[in-house]
């Protein structure tokens, strides 16, 4: 059996497995078979070392990851063998221990579990009864912050100071006599409960350790003491959960704890290429306060990560699209959605990404959090734009005459509803009959529903008198949306009713409020309607009066647009192909073909509001190493708020442009075949792919200028909508008639140059700034020539910067080489030669030293590639359709949103099965005793669908950074 177990592992990763030291650190990279490790080590100790399955505990971080880990265990003991591990999350782990050991503290064995909605509904009708002043949602908070600290509700009575402290207090009391009236625990009491009992376990063994936190470091050391066999596997370097108390130096106080603690590293990298290693561990070494670290590509170097700058988040959005789009044609088709990742630091910036998706119908699923417009404070908040643009949608009336709260009963809107259908009228006409006394309903409506009735129409009626008279050139749509927003006092309801996470969901309202910025431009409405280019979508009944309300419409008819693909898509599951979202958080294990990180600016990452500025690094580095070919990383001028933003930090700094290219790579047919190769699929012919490519309008990612400038394609669109000839929108929601990719066809560029633009005072045309760029690029030229010339002369070993054509390629990370080829590269591993280093082998430090010398190449390039505008052109004097509105003193930037958690995640009552018996378990080698919990922390994690873990071939990157020590 052991051979079995074995096979397929490396020299270190083998020591990891059978060693038999008692306990064991594994700490390694991503992508370096951690989890592959730890699932044979547990074979191990049941099939060499002869321990019990039922006293092994496998703690993981979701419930995904417990079930993969099964899988494979089950390959090597069989099911039985399997299902007799305590393998789960924390949570689920302890909860089998309760459920079976639960009477020996007292607790009977058909306790509840209280979820996260259970206990806040129990604070909330302790409040409302007792008529406390205490916000239920903080205080259901707080109770939970003081079962941390091991604070029950007795001793934090009688530490109570003032008279708000008292009330909690009394909330707290009333909480706990409520849950053990009805034999309830909540997910707080399961770890801390589990605390008091010491069972029989021989053997112990986590993943992602790192992001463990000190209640569970106890239960660990609790679980431990009978035999003392702990197997960690982790990585500091990806610890990213410090903001929910995930306790990094875990790591050290086990080793104090443990004395005899074997630490093993593993060095080598399985997942990503050798360029995509390179980039993230330059980053992951700015922090010099980390312990240096090998690592080694098993993968050749392929195509350097591509960093680039755009000039606003909505046209950082449509390059992004227009990427997929452009790789997948390029591959013939070989490349699909379900190969694509764009991992977010934060949740409301899925909002630009997701409209330029759904209007180029790139189907998406969202990880870790739920697409943006069903999110529900986005979702309300689109209702009542649509009762205020079309109040005959009774649906909508029903869904918020309510909502927020106005104490209007469910029974009296269902029964208007009925009434209102019976009769052949609107629900909004029955109401508003109502509440204007016209008509005495067969519903019985009391005084307090009435007034909430009351409440509800006003809100409606001034939000539409608001935006009649708003003149078109006033932003009527953020004029609307705030003026509704003011009127249900949005964001104290959003903090009453989502205590938790609240600045975070007002983070998506600000980027509602972006979007309708953006809509609400003069120019856009004005072309609009000179081209007629208001859709028609069905259900959605247009009132075509003025300029404002056709505003409103196309706006809620491009929301629908933008939708449907995504729910279409629903509709099919997983029988159609789709791209990913997800939080970097979410991505945490996973990885794709080809990753996309947008919106790197500072700010974003690191985020305004985070503490720890290495864990946001840290952060930035996990989703480096989620991409295995290809990697993305981008930045816009103007973020969706159309706030300027700088390149981030992590990224702006010297040396680091080095390890990029600025622009996507080309995709030669041959590149296709390796590619086929690698990720074990047919190839399709080349016919095919030239078919496809035909398909594209511009096989070169040269559309927006390097320089994070508009194009003048851009431009001069504004310049034609300024002139009511024709016109396309600068970025953000466009009218559906002229949806189109970022590509612009061979006609509209020769319509460009041949326009004839009405020239204003102040204003110059894209015509006149065209002809200053071809000048600016003459000049150019000339001094590039000089550049290069230094370039040649200076002659110092530089990162493989490419020209867009005859670039290097992705097929040198796809291809296999041949065996004579990866004996030279290993051969040459610790003697860099000059022509492989370029490639592969460049030491990091010789890396950094590119700058000066790639600058001219990528000045070059950008000859080729941008359009960029003269600094002094007279376009800059007359101010372009950029910033409108962003809210001054604005208090809520950005918030950091870690991944939601699926609603089983961490619940261990749906996602694991508990046994009723153990066969074979001997309950009388159980220890039981009692301790006191210290602290608490939950943590967990939302499940997610794996991706293929696909593998190229090897090849070692020995002496890359041989100056790394082992950690
Ligand atoms: N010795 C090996 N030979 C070939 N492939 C391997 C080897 N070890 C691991 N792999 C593969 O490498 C990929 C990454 O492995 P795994 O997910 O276990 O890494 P990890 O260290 O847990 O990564 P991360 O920290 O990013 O979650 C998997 O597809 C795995 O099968």
């Amino acid at each position: 059996m052991a051979g079995g177990i074995l096979s397929g592992l490396n020299a270190a990763q083998r020591e990891a497995v059978t060693t038999t030291a008692d306990v064991v650190q594994v700490l390694a990279p991503p992508g370096s078979g951690k989890t592959k490790t730890l699932t044979a080590r547990v074979a191990h100790l049941i099939a060499e070392r002869r321990l019990k399955p039922w006293n092994i505990i496998v703690c993981t971080f979701t419930v995904k990851a417990a079930n993969e880990m099964k899988e494979r265990i089950t390959k090597f003991v069989g099911p039985d063998c399997a299902n007799q591990l305590k393998l789960g999350t924390f949570h689920s782990v302890a909860l089998r221990y309760l459920k079976q050991y639960g009477q020996h503290i007292g607790l009977s064995k058909d306790f509840g579990i209280a979820d996260t909605s259970d206990s806040k509904a129990i604070v909330k009708r302790i409040t409302k009864q007792n008529d406390y002043t205490i916000d239920a949602g903080s205080a259901r908070g707080r109770i939970s912050t003081q079962k941390a600290k091991g604070i029950d509700s007795e001793q934090f009575a009688k530490t109570k100071k003032n008279v708000e402290q008292q009330e909690f207090a009394r909330v707290y009391e009333e909480y706990e006599e409520t849950l053990k009236a009805s034999n309830l625990l909540d997910y707080d009491d399961l770890l801390t409960r589990c605390c008091l009992l010491l069972p029989n376990v021989e053997a112990l063994l986590i993943d992602e350790y790192q992001d463990t936190n000190n209640i569970q470091y106890e239960l660990m050391a609790l679980f431990a003491q009978h035999r003392n066999v702990i197997t960690i596997v982790g990585d500091p370097d990806q610890s990213i959960y410090g903001f929910r108390s995930a306790e990094i130096k875990n790591l050290t106080r086990m080793k104090q704890q443990w004395a005899d603690t074997l630490t093993i590293n593993l060095e080598e990298n399985y997942r990503s290429s050798g360029a995509i290693l390179h980039a993230a561990q330059h980053i992951i070494e700015q922090d010099e306060s980390r312990p240096p670290k090998k690592l080694q590509a098993t993968h050749t170097f392929g195509q350097r990560p591509i960093l680039r700058k755009l000039p606003t988040a909505a046209a950082e959005a449509d390059w992004l699209v227009a990427e997929v789009k452009r790789t997948q044609a390029l591959s013939g088709g070989l490349l699909q959605p379900n190969d694509f990742a764009v991992l977010l630091r934060s949740a409301a910036l899925s909002r630009a990404i997701e409209s330029a998706l759904g209007r180029e119908g790139v189907p998406y699923r969202m990880i870790g959090g739920m697409r943006f417009y069903d999110r529900v404070e986005i979702k309300l908040l689109i209702d009542y734009l649509r009762v205020v643009d079309s109040p005959g949608n009774s649906e909508a009336v029903e869904r918020i005459a309510n909502m927020p709260p106005r104490r209007v009963g469910e029974g009296t809107i269902k029964g208007l509803h009925e009434e209102a259908r019976l009769k052949g009228v609107s629900l909004w006409s029955m109401v508003l009959d109502v509440v204007q006394g016209r008509c005495r309903s067969a519903t019985k409506v009391n005084n307090t529903s009435h007034t909430g009735l009351a409440k509800f129409v006003d809100v409606i009626v001034s939000a539409q008198k608001k935006l009649a008279s708003t003149a078109a050139e006033d932003t009527p749509l953020v004029t609307l949306l705030q003026h509704i927003i003011k009127k249900l006092n949005y964001q104290d309801h959003l903090k009453k009713k989502y205590a938790d996470d609240c600045e975070a969901r007002w983070s998506n309202v600000e980027e509602l409020i972006a979007q309708t910025t953006e809509a609400s431009d003069p120019q856009q409405l004005a072309a609009m309607l000179a081209e007629g280019a208001l859709p028609t979508i069905e259900g959605i009944e247009r009132r075509t009066e003025s300029v404002t309300e056709d505003a409103l419409s196309l706006f809620l008819a491009n929301v629908t647009l933008s939708t449907a693909g995504a729910e279409k898509a629903e509709q099919d599951g997983e029988k159609i192909q789709q791209l990913t979202i997800s939080t970097i958080h979410g991505a945490k294990g996973l990885e794709w073909p080809v990753v996309f990180i947008p919106a790197c600016y500072d700010g974003s990452i690191p985020h305004s509001r985070a503490e720890d500025n290495d864990e946001e690094r840290r952060l930035l580095y996990v989703g480096m190493t989620r991409a295995q070919a290809l990697l993305y990383l981008s930045s816009p001028g103007r973020n969706s708020q159309r706030e300027e933003a700088s390149m981030s930090t992590f990224l702006a700094q010297p040396g680091v442009a080095a390890y990029f290219e600025e622009h996507g790579p080309s995709i030669a047919t041959r590149d296709v075949q390796g590619l086929a190769k690698t990720l074990g699929r047919e190839s399709p012919s080349d016919a095919v792919v030239a078919e496809s490519k035909r398909s594209l309008e511009r096989d070169e990612d040269n559309y927006w200028p390097l320089t994070g400038e508009q194009p003048p394609e851009e431009l001069a669109k504004w310049d034609r909508g300024k002139s009511n000839e024709t016109a396309w929108s600068i970025g953000g929601m466009r009218p559906a008639a002229v949806f189109s990719t970022a590509a612009v066809t061979m006609q509209q560029q020769q319509d460009f140059t041949t326009a004839s633009t009405t020239i204003k005072a102040g204003f110059v045309s894209a015509k006149a700034q065209y002809d200053d760029i071809l000048e600016e690029q003459r000049l150019k030229k000339v001094d590039e020539r000089a550049a290069q010339a230094k370039a040649v002369a200076d002659e110092k070993p530089k990162g493989r910067k490419r020209q867009i054509e005859g670039q290097g390629s992705i097929a040198s990370f796809f291809a296999k080489p041949s065996t004579t080829a990866k004996k030279e590269n290993e051969s040459c591993s610790n003697d860099v030669k000059q022509h492989d280093a370029k490639r592969t082998k460049i030491p990091l430090q010789e890396l950094s030293n590119v700058n000066t010398v790639a600058s001219a190449d990528i000045a070059n390039r950008r000859l080729m590639l941008s359009h960029k505008l003269p600094s002094t052109a007279p376009s800059r004097q007359t101010p372009r359709p950029t910033s409108r509105v962003p809210p001054a003193g604005n208090p809520y930037p950005f918030s950091s949103s870690p991944p939601q958690q699926d609603e089983d995640d961490g619940n261990p009552t749906t996602s694991d099965t508990i046994p009723t018996s153990d066969a074979g378990h001997d309950e009388t080698t159980n220890t039981m005793m009692a301790r006191p919990a210290t602290t608490f922390h939950t943590t967990s994690m939302q499940t997610v669908v794996p991706q293929r873990k696909t593998l190229g071939m090897r090849r070692s990157l020995k002496g890359w950074n041989a100056r790394g020590g082992r950690h």
